[in-house]
């Protein structure tokens, strides 16, 4: 059953999480407005599945089920896929800025293809395992949340040497029904309003860590589990339009002695796996963040056309304008290409599903994450600095300044200067504002750090097809001219290259 973003509101009513916001319980997470931005966030991504236009986006067939399910719940089978998946997280985020559920296609598509590896290796049964919970998942149209990250403690010591063990979850106990785990994972988004965690491991273990490489699957208010989450946007804020509507929670989430039934837990030990389920999570991860972030640079393009227009500039009479809008345009379409590249030349998995290309997926990623800052300076550069220096909506309404204020505020004519102001507003709010900020750090810490994303590209760009090209290049003889008679050093060519002269001493200086 495919969920309107109603009936998923109200399927939050049917759990009971412990969940904390500035200092306090909440009682009702479908009805506190702190959290409400985030849960309409969400809630696109359950609408938009109705919608004739955007079904061949927002939902797909599951091959292993033959059942129509949203797409953030599908397996790709193949790079249409892929390319379907960007593109319904690009839509999604340019309504909503950020609409979080892809983080659960991310996962599943991870453990799709990590339970059949372990499978493979250890003689386990986890993909049948998964596989039961995935339809189960499905058929219900469920959100999970990702607690991947660790609170991690000291950086430069493994999990089991940490002083407090409760920095990264573990397996706590091994039962003959289950398993009990306790740890920290530090950020994890929507975490108040998912329906479930998947827990998955944020490194590749040692073997003595072998414990904390465990992965399962956790209801929000199971026994043991405590939220502890900021307010979702900027609920309330009159100023803010966009993110008192739509924004995103993140929460620190405590397990204390949860116990997991076998039937929910995916990996149990096994490092290698474990550490293969972080990468291949990581690459389709990223692969959505560049979606995502895509439809936030649709967003700033939009806010910085109708800014230039408003302010009466005609971006074809005026140059730097003109470059300031296609530097913003390139940006964001040059990673979103990398997300089209991911997926044309994606990867096929023994499980039967595809991933993402590594290397185009993590340049994605990385463009976007450094990018991010000179998209905000972009928009900030085309709209000048009313952006920030706006007197509050509260003046909108003030009978003795209102009238002076939107005559003078006013720009081009032809557009009311009420329009103006509200653009203006629109631009502080996604990149000025605390919520501008946020989309900074997302852009650049979701989805793992920079230096993340450079170690994969390092790890699977194939750097020894391009020095086999070079290779042979020489040893066709590109430089010799028909002369070459060894590759040794001294006997390259007919008149034998003399070895450079060291410099030392004072005539190195
Ligand atoms: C808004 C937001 C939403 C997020 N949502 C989720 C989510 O839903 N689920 C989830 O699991 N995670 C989520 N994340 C977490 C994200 O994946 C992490 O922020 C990211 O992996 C970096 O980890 P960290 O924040 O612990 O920073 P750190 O790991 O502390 O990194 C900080 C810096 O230190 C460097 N560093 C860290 N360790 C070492 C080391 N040992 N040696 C050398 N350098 C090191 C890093 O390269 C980086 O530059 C979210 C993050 C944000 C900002």
């Amino acid at each position: 059953m495919l969920m309107t973003a109603d009936d998923y509101r109200d399927s939050l009513r049917a759990y009971a999480p412990r969940v904390f916001v500035d200092g306090e319980r909440v009682e009702s997470v479908a009805d506190d407005p702190r959290l409400s931005p985030g849960i309409n966030g969400v809630g696109v991504t359950y609408d938009f599945a109705h919608r004739a236009e955007h079904a061949h986006l927002m939902t797909a067939v599951e091959a292993t089920s033959g059942k129509t399910v949203n797409r953030m719940l599908h397996i790709d089978g193949s790079a249409q896929d892929l390319l379907n998946k960007l593109e319904a997280v690009r839509l999604v985020c340019k309504v909503s800025g950020c609409a979080q559920r892809y983080l659960s296609h991310d996962a599943l598509n991870g453990l799709f293809q990590a339970t059949r590896r372990t499978d493979h290796t250890h003689g386990t049964d986890y993909h049948q395992r998964f596989l039961a919970y995935l339809h189960d998942v499905q058929d219900r149209d469920l959100t999970l949340g990702v607690a991947m990250t660790d609170a991690k403690g000291d950086r430069s010591k493994r999990p089991g040497q940490q002083a407090n063990p409760d920095v990264y979850v573990r397996i706590k106990e091994r039962r003959a029904d289950g398993i009990v785990i306790s740890g920290t994972k530090a950020i994890v988004t929507g975490a108040p309003y998912m329906h479930e965690f998947l827990v998955m491991p944020c490194r590749t273990h040692a073997p003595e860590d072998s414990d904390y490489a465990v992965c399962c699957a956790v209801p929000i208010d199971a026994d043991g589990v405590t939220i502890v989450a900021r307010p979702a946007g900027r609920p309330g804020e009159a100023a803010a339009k966009f993110s008192a509507r739509y924004g995103q929670s993140t929460g620190v989430v405590i397990f204390d002695d949860v116990f997991v039934p076998h039937d929910r837990v995916f990996l149990a030990g096994e490092t290698e796996e474990g550490g293969f389920l972080t990468t291949s999570y990581a690459h389709h991860h990223r692969q959505s963040c560049i979606g995502a972030r895509a439809g936030f640079g649709d967003l700033l393009i939009g806010a910085g056309a109708l800014m230039i227009e408003a302010n009466g500039l005609d971006p074809d009479r005026h140059g730097h304008i003109r470059e300031a809008m296609v530097d913003l345009i390139t940006i964001t379409e040059s990673f979103f290409a990398c997300g089209v590249a991911s997926s044309v030349y994606c990867v096929d998995d023994p499980a039967r599903s595809v991933m993402p290309d590594p290397v185009f997926a993590n340049i994605g990623k990385l463009l976007l994450a450094t990018k991010i800052y000179d998209m905000h300076k972009l928009a900030h550069y085309v709209s000048g600095g009313l952006i920030v220096a706006l007197p509050g909506p509260d003046e909108d309404h003030n009978p003795e300044t209102q009238a002076s204020l939107a005559a003078v505020l006013a720009g081009r004519e032809d557009i009311p200067a009420e329009r103006r102001l509200e653009v203006s507003r629109f631009i502080e709010d996604l990149t000025a504002s605390h919520q501008g900020g946020w989309y900074s750090v997302i852009s650049l810490h979701g989805g793992g750090s920079p230096e993340a994303m450079k170690r994969e590209i390092w790890r699977n760009y194939p750097l020894a097809e391009k020095t086999d090209l070079v290779d042979q290049l020489l040893d066709r003889g590109i430089y010799d001219q028909g002369q070459r008679v060894s590759r040794q050093p001294g006997r390259c060519c007919v008149r034998g290259c003399e070895a450079p002269r060291r410099i030392t001493g004072e005539a190195a200086e």
